[in-house]
């Protein structure tokens, strides 16, 4: 997969250099690139934002470089993703379409946003998705395209050791995962549920399915509607 961030802040991308996401960058299974936006000013102050029309606070990103940036990265293949407070909820089917596109540019708007005019031209030239990872407001979009980053990545074929973790984490089954431990059996004065320690794989896997309906009743009902009745058979209603 090939990625490239246009950001004024490209050093915010150094977490990318690490652990998983740095290893998927060794072995090829990612491309990341990450471009500095006021490569593509053309005047002495490197300018990238003006005043709004309309008025209003705060200053608004100048369409001309980012239409430079976006013409010298752009692919055929590419799709256009811009982190902004007005998109549509990011989740985890979303992670995964991104996951099997082959270029991805990520947009880092900063200050008010990015000029409208940048995302609509760019959506005459390939497909542009405005994502928010929730009903919060950061300094700007860098954040974002590292949590996005790190969600897509390691779905990535090769990037995790075990992919069996992918089908049970919370949220890749559309439901909240059941509590996990591990050694100690008995830590200060808690213990690990008998069932897990018990050796039956049927009863440990129902306890699990228990489990992790009820937490997502109690966290997260809405993630029951968009599950799959079929998947909740009668054993489950009990629970
Ligand atoms: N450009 C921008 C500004 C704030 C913000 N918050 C979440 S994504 C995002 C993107």
């Amino acid at each position: 997969m090939r990625v490239d961030v246009i950001s004024i802040f490209p050093d915010y991308f150094s977490p990318l250099d690490l652990s998983l996401i740095g290893k998927a960058r060794g072995a090829g299974i990612l491309d990341l690139s990450v471009h500095d936006l006021r490569t593509w000013t053309s005047d002495v102050h490197r300018t990238v934002d003006d005043t709004p029309y309309g008025g209003g606070p705060g200053m608004v990103m100048r369409p001309e470089p980012w239409a430079a940036a976006l013409d010298a990265v752009a692919s055929p293949a590419a799709t256009l993703v811009v982190p902004s407070p007005v998109g549509k909820p990011f989740t985890q089917a979303d992670a995964v379409s991104l996951a099997a596109l082959p270029h991805l540019i990520f947009a880092c708007g900063r200050y008010e946003g990015i000029d409208q005019r940048v995302i609509d031209d760019a959506a005459t030239r390939m497909p542009v998705r405005e994502v928010s990872l929730g009903d919060y407001v950061l300094f700007g979009g860098e954040v974002a395209v590292i949590v996005i980053m790190e969600a897509v990545t390691r779905l990535l074929p090769g990037v995790l050791g075990n992919a069996d973790s992918l089908t049970e984490e919370s949220h890749a089954a559309g439901l909240l995962e059941a509590p996990v431990y591990t050694k100690p059996a008995s830590w200060r004065g808690l213990d690990v549920p008998e069932v897990l320690r018990s050796g039956d794989h049927g009863r440990i896997a129902r306890w699990r399915r228990e489990q992790s309906l009820l937490r997502t009743a109690s966290r997260r009902p809405d993630l029951f509607e968009a599950y799959p009745a079929e998947r909740l058979d009668k054993r489950d209603r009990a629970a």
